[in-house]
């Protein structure tokens, strides 16, 4: 029996084997039956409790676990952003580069440290504002029309260049990209954006700009930069109708006075003539430095022939005026050349040719002076081209010759010397005046090769007279800046005197102040070599150029040549007479004897007497004659 049923019929006082009537021994067992029943149920009810219990347990222990590792990838990961985020700020406000967010309404609501150095302004003045109204801000119009279609379709932005000014007004050049920040549902809300500054490199590069178009000397438009500004103006003249003028100043004599002061004080004059041209024409006309001393203006809508004359001469008067550095004066005078459009050149490089045709014109005409372009001097141009390229030849085909004039003493007559002078009898031209040809083989640099010839050939003829038995004096030959300058000037000459048994002292150089003063120092040196090789130096034009007893002192000649210009007025003209007086007299201080040239008249040589000049050469005493002349009718048997 069940013990609970056992012990609840105790409780009743019910012995289970005698006191229970038999009629319930049946309900008895079921009774207990049921009861064993319900215990077993219970039993697995509890079993099943302990069971889900137990999985509970386990689950729950799982979820701690899990949860645990979740806190801690959830610690790990913010920890990492956390450090990142730190990267981030510290990297952004090491950065130079500005960087930003904007809003949908481009203002700005994030500046990084860069932003505020770059704009040095505050954080709180920035945040807020938008970015293309930031006082300073500035993008040029044509860009920002640009950009704003961009910024509507909110399209990201690459390398826009812009300036900020500093609210001290310093100007920072920047260089900015902008993208669209978009959030987790991929909207659009604003911008990303970061400026660089690229203010260094935009200065240098505007720095190259400018060495490559402007003089670093004067700051005056260089070549190209002058070609272009001609460019443009030709084109506006073109529209407008309105003619204008380019001419090209060229400073005289300037590099004769650039060796004798030095290059810096060379320099500071060119300064000094850039600023006084500069000060001298309007506004909106330019002047440019092409290089060495020469110097282009342009004018547009320049007036009349008439006026551009006025202009110009007030412009060589500017130059004329007295320089006064480091206590000394000088004076420089300029020479000008002018061609206008559209009558003298319908192009940038035809003006600039023809105004250097003008300016040439100038200089021929005796400097400081203006000279407008016309169709003769094309003419003029090309016959100097057509004359340089029969030059070319003109010694292989036999064209050149020397003519010989005596040099005479001013006393009795007594021949003393001969001058060679080339001729030229070209197989095209005809016969070619020196004056017109030996400025065309200077500057195209023939001279170098021409003159070498008349060397041989002067030396060669000596030797033939003296074979001849004739007696010859020395015969002097004219040296020019080119032949000074060829380091073979010196085995040259004595190869010529080797080669035709002659002693240095047959031989004489002519050479000018000019040519002298091209190189002073190297002059110096080549002329004293010279004179200890035995040969006589003469200084050709005396009076045209920089004569002064301090420059005769500093080179070794023997003797001046007077410029006819100062004989031509003698006796009557006060001036010249002075001048040839002085001359005489200084050259005689100085040892050195004085020839005359360019003496035509009895009364040149009388009034030359009298002034104690010790040679004459001119008309009067001899015209340059071709050799067999002069052995006819002016040398004599040894
Ligand atoms: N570098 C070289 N230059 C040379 C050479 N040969 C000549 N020249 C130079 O050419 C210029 C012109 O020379 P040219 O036409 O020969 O004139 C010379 C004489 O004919 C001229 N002269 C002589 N006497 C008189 C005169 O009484 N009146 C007058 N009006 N002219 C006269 O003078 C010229 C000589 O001048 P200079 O040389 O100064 O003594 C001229 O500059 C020549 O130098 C050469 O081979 N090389």
């Amino acid at each position: 029996m069940h013990p609970l049923l056992l012990r609840q019929l105790k409780r009743e006082g019910l012995a289970p084997d005698s006191d229970v009537p038999e009629r319930l021994y049946g309900l008895l067992d079921r009774i207990s039956r049921a009861y064993s029943e319900a215990d077993e149920e219970r039993q697995l009810l509890d079993r099943a409790q302990e069971l889900a219990s137990r999985e509970n347990e386990a689950l729950c222990e799982n979820l701690r676990a899990e949860r645990a590792a979740l806190e801690q990838k959830v610690e790990a990961r913010t920890t990492d952003l956390q450090l990142s985020e730190a990267r981030l700020r510290s990297l952004l406000s090491l950065s130079v580069d500005a960087v930003w967010e904007q809003d949908e309404d481009h203002r700005l609501r994030l500046v990084s440290d860069g932003m505020c150095l770059l704009t040095a302004l505050p954080t709180e003045r920035l945040l807020g504002q938008r970015l293309f109204d930031l006082p300073g801000f500035r993008i040029n119009d044509g860009q920002m029309q640009q950009l704003l279609p961009r910024l509507e379709s909110r399209a990201s932005l690459r390398e826009v260049a812009c300036q900020f000014d500093r609210p001290d007004g310093s100007v920072r050049h920047l260089r900015i990209s902008m993208e669209p920040a978009v959030n987790a549902a991929g909207q659009v809300h604003g911008y990303r954006g970061v400026a660089r500054d690229i203010t260094s490199e935009t200065l240098a590069a505007q720095r190259l700009d400018c060495m490559a178009r402007f003089d670093s000397l004067t700051g005056l438009p260089n070549r190209t930069h002058f070609v272009e500004m001609v460019d443009h103006a030709v084109a506006r003249a073109r529209r407008s109708g309105q003619p204008l003028a380019v001419a090209l100043v060229d400073l005289d004599r300037f590099k004769t006075v650039n060796d004798t002061v030095g290059h810096a004080m060379g320099d500071e004059l060119l300064r000094t003539m850039a600023a006084r041209l500069r000060a001298n024409i309007r506004e909106v006309d330019s002047v440019a430095r092409l290089g060495g001393d020469e110097f282009v203006l342009l004018l547009e809508s320049c007036g009349s022939e008439g006026e551009l004359s006025t202009v110009f001469n007030r412009l060589l008067a500017a130059i004329a005026e007295p320089v006064e550095l480091l206590d000394r004066t000088y004076l420089l005078t300029g020479s000008v050349g002018l061609a206008r459009f559209p009558d003298d050149g319908n192009d940038t490089s035809t003006l600039l040719r023809h105004a250097d045709a003008a300016m040439y014109l100038a200089k021929e005409r005796g400097k400081n002076n203006v000279q407008f372009y016309t169709d003769s001097l094309a003419t003029q141009s090309a016959r100097r081209f057509e004359l340089e390229t029969a030059l070319r030849q003109a010694i292989a085909r036999q064209e050149l010759s020397l003519h010989y004039q005596p040099k005479v003493a001013a006393t009795d007559g007594q021949l003393l010397g001969l001058e060679a002078l080339l001729r030229w009898n070209s197989g095209a031209y005809g016969p070619v005046s020196p004056a017109e040809f030996i400025p065309v083989a200077e500057e195209s640099g023939q001279i170098v090769e021409i003159g070498a010839w008349v060397l041989r050939q002067a030396c060669w003829q000596m030797r033939a007279w003296r074979d001849s038995g004739l007696a010859v004096p020395p015969v002097a030959v004219n040296l020019s800046a080119h032949q000074f300058a060829d380091n073979n000037l010196v085995t040259e000459i004595e190869n010529a005197l080797a080669l035709n048994q002659l002693a240095p002292a047959d031989l004489e150089v002519e050479l000018t102040e000019s040519v002298l003063m091209t190189e002073p120092e190297r002059a110096r040196g080549v002329l004293h070599h010279l004179r200890q090789l035995g040969l006589h130096v003469t200084i050709d034009d005396f009076g045209t150029g920089y004569s002064s007893l301090a420059y005769l002192k500093r080179f070794p000649a023997g003797t001046v040549k007077l410029d006819r210009t100062f004989v031509r007025g003698l006796p009557d003209d006060s001036d010249d007479s002075a001048i040839a007086g002085a001359v005489v007299a200084m050259a005689h201080s100085l040892r050195l004897l004085v020839v005359a040239e360019g003496v035509e008249t009895e009364k040149q040589l009388e009034a030359l007497r009298a002034l104690k000049c010790d040679q004459i050469q001119g008309y009067l005493t001899g015209r340059p004659v071709d050799a067999a002349t002069l052995a006819k009718n002016v040398l004599r048997p040894q």
